[in-house]
């Protein structure tokens, strides 16, 4: 299983479409359009930010469950993101010590499970998207999403850099197993095809060295 990493708008289900269809394999996406407790979030996150995680959680869970049945299927986020997103939101006062501690808790207990529900416990690869704050904006509002718009709410654009910094320190740090970074602001693998060439070579490159690629 290949996961991708990354903040909002930094192209994961994108390029989860892209890498599947390369590698003939399945793509799995997060719960986004069809998820009935995001719009809730975005308009009150300290009453929603828990039952949003725990929608995230279980519905992840599933993901890695049915991903994991066949290598290099695709991922577009990690388990172990939903974790950063709520502990920043913890840290920003939208869920108590309580809830912090029942989520990770839940979290790690779950883990403890795949190696039994799934092959096996971790991904082959992590392939991150690193977007800097402006390309982030952009693609918030070229996609549209309305509740994620900067304009609907003046605390959005420190939520977002706050998200990016976090993020960094997140992938440094992250040993779960073997790790790529693309330059998702160099790289425009969406709408200009030699771009979209590069880095489907960049990854192909990775899978070859860890023999998930023949
Ligand atoms: N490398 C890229 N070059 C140009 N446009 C891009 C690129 N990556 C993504 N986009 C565009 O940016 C928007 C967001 O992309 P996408 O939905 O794939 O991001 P995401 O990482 O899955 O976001 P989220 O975390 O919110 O689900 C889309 O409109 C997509 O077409
Ligand atoms: N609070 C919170 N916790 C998560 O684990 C999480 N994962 C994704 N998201 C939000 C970001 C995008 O708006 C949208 C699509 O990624 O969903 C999350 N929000």
């Amino acid at each position: 299983m290949i996961v991708l990493s990354g903040a909002i708008g930094a192209g994961k289900s994108s390029l989860a479409t892209i890498l599947s269809e390369h590698l003939g394999t399945e793509a799995f996406y997060e719960q986004v359009d069809n998820n009935p407790v995001l719009p809730l979030f975005y308009k009150d996150p300290k009453k929603y930010a828990f039952l949003l995680q725990i929608y995230f959680l279980n519905k992840r869970f599933d993901s890695i469950k049915k991903a994991m049945v066949q290598d290099n299927n695709v991922l577009d986020r990690s388990i172990y993101e939903d974790s950063l997103f709520f502990h920043m939101n913890a840290d920003m006062g939208r869920a108590t010590p309580q809830e912090v501690k029942v989520y990770d808790e839940l979290l790690d207990n779950m883990m403890q499970e795949l190696p039994y529900a799934a092959a096996k416990k971790a991904p082959d690869l992590l392939v991150h998207l690193d977007i800097s704050y402006d390309t982030m904006i952009h693609r918030i509002e070229k996609r549209g999403r309305s509740y994620e718009q900067p304009e609907q709410d003046p605390t959005l654009p420190e939520y977002y850099k706050q998200l990016l910094s976090r993020y960094d320190g997140w992938y440094d740090d992250y040993d779960y197993s073997p790790k790529m970074k693309i330059d998702g602001d160099k790289y425009d693998f969406v709408e200009n095809p030699a771009d979209q060439k590069k880095v489907l070579e960049l990854i192909d490159e990775q899978l070859r060295s860890r023999g998930t690629l023949k």
